[in-house]
């Protein structure tokens, strides 16, 4: 089953064109790159799958659900969640107190004034594990606003997957990061369970062939072409288009 479908999205602001008929299937489990030069509409195009943007026309489905113009909120609660490319977190916050609000905005039972000394004990565990996941378990009472800008990409994860998401849009989290943090978060992503389907916004060319199932290069607006790593790697069309010019 396909987790994301996508078919004729068209998006203008005032004479730009900026998403001219993007159509593509996402698989379930899959992680795909989303790559393209600056300004191809990239983020747009995550901004309308998440109900941020209204579209001019077309049409967003997940797992055959047509969610076309709902709300974010709504969205966000059939399991579409996203990462920020500008940070999402509470700074004067630590990072153990940004992950238990998310995790006790999920929790279920927070109504009910019974099961409070247990559930504040689950929040924790929940909290802490969460911070295990994404390698920052020796973080925990340190300031989010601290943070290395590597590290603040990784609670940004975390804080989505507190959330349980079905599918994640992940906007350029590699971004500001050092070499060895983007190896951290290759391993991150790599090690996230199948049952997420991801798509990667990303400028970090080695993450995406690296990590990616299939990559989709937008370029003006729409895909130009779909495609394994090597097959995206290998297309003249592609480098004439984006490689090229990136690595000129
Ligand atoms: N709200 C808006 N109003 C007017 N123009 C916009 C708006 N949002 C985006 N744009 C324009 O649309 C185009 C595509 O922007 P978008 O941010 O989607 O591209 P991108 O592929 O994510 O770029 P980058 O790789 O630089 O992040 C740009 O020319 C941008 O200036």
């Amino acid at each position: 089953m396909s987790a994301l479908v996508v078919a004729g999205l068209r998006k203008t602001f005032g004479a730009l064109r900026v998403t001219d008929g993007i159509d593509l299937a996402v698989p379930e489990g899959e992680r795909r790159g989303i790559i393209g030069p600056n300004g191809a509409g990239k983020t747009t195009f995550f901004n309308i799958i998440s109900g941020w943007l209204p579209p001019d026309a077309g049409r967003v489905e997940v797992f055959g659900r047509d969610i076309t113009r709902l709300p974010p909120a709504h969205i966000a609660h059939l399991g579409v969640r996203r990462s920020f490319q500008k940070s999402a977190l509470f700074d004067a916050l630590s990072v153990e107190e940004n992950l238990r609000l998310a995790v006790q905005a999920t929790d279920p039972s927070r109504f009910d004034a019974w099961g409070r000394i247990g559930r504040h004990r689950r929040v924790l565990e929940a909290a802490r594990s969460l911070a295990e996941r994404v390698g920052l378990a020796d973080e925990l009472g340190r300031r989010a606003g601290e943070l290395s800008y590597g590290r603040k990409r990784q609670l940004e994860i975390a804080l989505a997957l507190a959330e349980k998401p079905r599918i994640l849009l992940l906007d350029e989290p590699a971004a500001g990061a050092s070499p060895y943090e983007r190896r951290l978060l290759a391993d991150l992503l790599r090690d996230l369970p199948r049952d997420i389907t991801i798509m990667l916004v990303e400028h970090d060319l080695d993450l995406v062939f690296n990590l990616c199932d299939r990559i989709s290069v937008l370029v003006r607006g729409s895909v130009l072409m779909t495609g394994t790593p090597e097959e995206v790697g290998a297309s003249g069309e592609v480098q004439a288009a984006y490689l090229g010019t990136a690595h000129a």
